[in-house]
């Protein structure tokens, strides 16, 4: 698995709006749209394309466009929705397909209450949405499920990530292609596996609802 962590003072700036309590939740989507806009940047540095002959007004010239199959996005709902309009700003052309994921509040076990892509992803380039990171429970069994799939380039986007789940991602994805992409990865998780400094949950400050 790799990581990076996108390092830019833009990137930055929003993270510390979205972060802040005080952020209402209008305001907390659209800097979620937009930082997924500026990590998608990053993400998207080896999403693949094949040469292309066209006329310019002048000459014809050698570009890139994206390869066939087209990416596929998928955001892991709820909170992962709100990534998704970031991401395919940058990539229109790609799929969309969707798994509905949920912690367990008090155990922290994941599990899957919707699955709606293709059953086969053979040869997919695939973008997972997730905005926390947080004991690594639900995005590693999400990818492992595309994985199962057959895809077989995957990359997270994480708006935030803890070490806890970055170590678990590290070892139960260890020789899969895989890639987390995210702002920060914080400095641990708390007694409710929460993300600390974080920002709370994502699809409640999000959405503006409790739970
Ligand atoms: O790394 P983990 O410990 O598994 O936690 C991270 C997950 O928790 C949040 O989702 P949540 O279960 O709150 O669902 P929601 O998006 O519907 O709010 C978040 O959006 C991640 O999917
Ligand atoms: O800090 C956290 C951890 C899990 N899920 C969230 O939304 N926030
Ligand atoms: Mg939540």
């Amino acid at each position: 698995m790799r990581l990076h962590v996108v390092d830019h003072p833009l990137v930055a700036h929003k993270l510390t709006t979205l972060r802040d309590a005080r952020t209402d939740s209008p305001t907390f989507r659209r800097l979620a749209d937009e930082l997924v806009t500026l990590l998608a940047y990053e993400a998207t540095r080896d999403v693949r394309t094949d040469p292309v002959e066209i006329s310019t007004p002048v000459t014809t010239t050698t570009g890139v466009r994206l390869s066939h199959p087209r990416p596929m996005v998928v955001p892991i709902l709820r909170a992962g929705l709100g990534m998704l309009e970031g991401m395919v700003r940058l990539l229109p052309t790609a799929e969309v397909g969707f798994l509905g994921m949920i912690r367990d509040e008090d155990t922290l076990q994941p599990s899957t209450y919707a699955s709606r892509m293709p059953d086969d992803l053979s040869g997919r380039q695939v973008y997972a949405l997730d905005p926390m990171l947080a004991t690594g429970g639900t995005l590693v069994a999400g990818i492992q499920e595309l994985i199962s799939r057959g895809a077989d380039d995957v990359t997270a986007l994480c708006l935030l990530a803890a070490p806890e789940g970055v170590a678990l991602m590290e070892r139960e994805l260890a020789g899969t292609p895989v890639t987390v992409v995210t702002a920060s990865v914080d400095s641990r998780l708390d007694e409710h596996g929460f993300i600390v400094p974080g920002l709370g949950d994502a699809g409640d400050r999000m959405y503006g609802t409790a739970g």
